[in-house]
Formats: C-alpha cells, structure tokens, sequence
C-alpha cells in the first residue's frame, strides 16, 4: 500500500460500551466499515449491556490527555469524534486538548443519557458543553431530548425541529445535524426525519421509520458523519451518508443480549460510496 491509498485516520473520544453495542465500539466499527482507521482516546468506561448501565468508571483526565496526545503526536487525524463525556472535568480537559491540536473537524455528540436510561453525563456539565464544546463543533449531532436540554426548549414535531436547529446554531455550532428518532410515532408517523442546518441550507433527511428498539445508532451516526468527512465529503453529503449507513446498518440489526433492544450490523451493509 502506498501513501495515497493508506486509510485516513479518526479519533474517537468518548466511553467505552462493555456489551459492544455504543459508545467506542461502535465508533470503532463505523470507522472499520468506512475504511477508515480508528483512534480512540477512553474517556469513560461504563459496564454495560443491552438492559442496563451498571457501573461507570471515569478515568483520571491526566490520563485522558495522554491518549489524546499520542494519537495527535503520532497520526494525521482527518476528524475526531466527541461522544460520552461523564463530567465538566472531563469536558474541559477535552477542550483544552483540542484547543492544542486544532482538529481539521470535529463532530460532537453531546452524549447525555442512554436508551436504558442511565445518566451518562452529569446535569452540571451541560454549561460545559454549551460554552467549551459547541462553539469548536464543526458540527454536533443531538437527539431531541439532548437539544431540548441545550436550548431550553420542548421539540415537539418537526416545525419545532426548524426553530431548533436554528437555536443550536445561535448557541455557536456552525452546523447542525438534529436527530428525530424520538417524535413519538402519533406525531411522525412512518417517518423518522433527521434535520441537517448550516446556515445556507436546511436538508430534512427521512427514512422509514422501523419498529424496533436499538441501541447505539447515536454513536454510530455521529462516527460515520465523521468517517465520511475523512473520506472527504463535505458536511451534507457526509450527514446524508451517515442516516443513509444507520438505516441500513439498524435494518439489519440483531440481538446478541438477552433484552429486546438490537445492536447495529455495522459491516453487513456497504456504506454509501
Ligand atoms: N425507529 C427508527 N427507525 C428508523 N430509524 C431510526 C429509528 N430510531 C432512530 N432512527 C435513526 O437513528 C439515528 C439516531 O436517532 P435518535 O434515536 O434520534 O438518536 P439517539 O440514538 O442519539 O437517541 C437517526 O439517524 C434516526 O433517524
Ligand atoms: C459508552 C456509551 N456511550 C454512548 C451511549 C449512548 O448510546 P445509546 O443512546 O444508544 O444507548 C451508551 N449507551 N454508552
């Protein structure tokens, strides 16, 4: 393999999903599946599986720093990725360390709590979020309990979704990719609509929507946003890739756990090329 055919590099900075399904695995597969090489810096660990978060350890930020650093020192990072984060320490150690490095892109998926409903960041660090986070995005990725948390607002159909997004935006993230899994049913019907915003263009973005219970679609659509801007697609293109990925990718979800919820197939679905 020669220089131009080597695979970009991104990195993941975000907790580990002991059950396989979220968090650094997941993103670790997308990157895998997109051909691109996966870093990965641990910011949390949590002991988990597809019914429950049973324990969460959050290693020391020195330590966090470490990782970051030698991934920078070592790789040309085309995109770094931000998922769960637990706390304002590990926030803020987090944004210092980009502040160093200066990411060509960064895609933050300002991970808050998971589908079985644990806390996976602590409700005093979404100023954390909002000041340190937000504004060096080049694009964040909320699902709409996320957003409404960030923005200080219910998000109860998809007009609300338009007026969101542009809030998100106020708040200093130059683009927007707004999930919509969790409308409830009566009120998007057949479709799930994700909403991208850049400031020149609003791209609703919808597919069928499915009926099942899945776990780490966030993680997964967040990492291969990223993966594609390595691949060198621009924002939009990247977004619709990614939805279209997940899609295929939860079509074809099983369920290795003894829960209802499903895991993605990451590698039984080519990603869009
Ligand atoms: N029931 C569903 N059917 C089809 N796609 C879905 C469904 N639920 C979520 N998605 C897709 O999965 C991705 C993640 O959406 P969402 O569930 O809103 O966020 P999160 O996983 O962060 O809670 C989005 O691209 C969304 O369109
Ligand atoms: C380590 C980690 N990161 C993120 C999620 C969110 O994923 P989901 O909302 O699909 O549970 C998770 N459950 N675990």
């Amino acid at each position: 393999m020669n220089d131009t055919s080597l695979p970009p590099c991104a990195l993941t900075i975000a907790g580990s999903d002991s059950g396989g399904g979220a968090g650094i695995q997941a993103d670790l597969k997308t990157f895998a599946a997109h051909r691109v090489h996966g870093l990965s810096a641990l910011a949390a660990l949590t002991a988990q599986h597809t019914r429950a978060v049973t324990a969460v350890h959050v290693p020391d930020v020195g330590f966090l720093r470490a990782q970051i650093d030698a991934c920078f020192d070592d790789f040309a990072i085309g995109a770094v990725k931000l998922g769960m984060l637990a706390n304002a320490d590990v926030i803020h150690a987090v944004a210092d360390a980009l502040e160093h490095h200066e990411p060509a892109q960064l895609v933050l998926d300002p991970v808050m709590v998971s589908t079985s409903g644990a806390r996976l960041l602590e409700a005093s660090a979404l100023d954390a979020v909002r000041t340190r986070l937000l504004p060096m995005a080049t694009l964040i990725t909320p699902n709409l309990p996320e957003a409404e948390l960030l923005i200080g607002e219910r998000i109860e159909d998809v007009d609300a979704m338009h007026g969101a997004v542009d809030a998100l935006r106020a708040l200093g993230a130059s683009a927007v990719l707004l999930k919509g899994g969790h409308l409830p049913e009566n009120v998007a019907r057949e479709e799930v609509v994700d909403l991208f915003a850049d400031g020149d263009v609003v791209h609703p973005m919808s597919h069928r929507r499915l009926k099942i219970d899945a776990h780490g679609t966030g993680c997964t659509l967040a990492s291969a946003v990223a993966a594609n801007l390595c691949l060198g697609r621009g924002l939009r293109d990247a977004s619709i890739a990614a939805t279209d990925y997940v899609h295929a990718a939860l079509r074809r979800g099983y369920r290795p756990g003894r829960g209802d919820v499903l895991v993605l197939d990451h590698f039984g679905a080519a990603p869009h090329g």
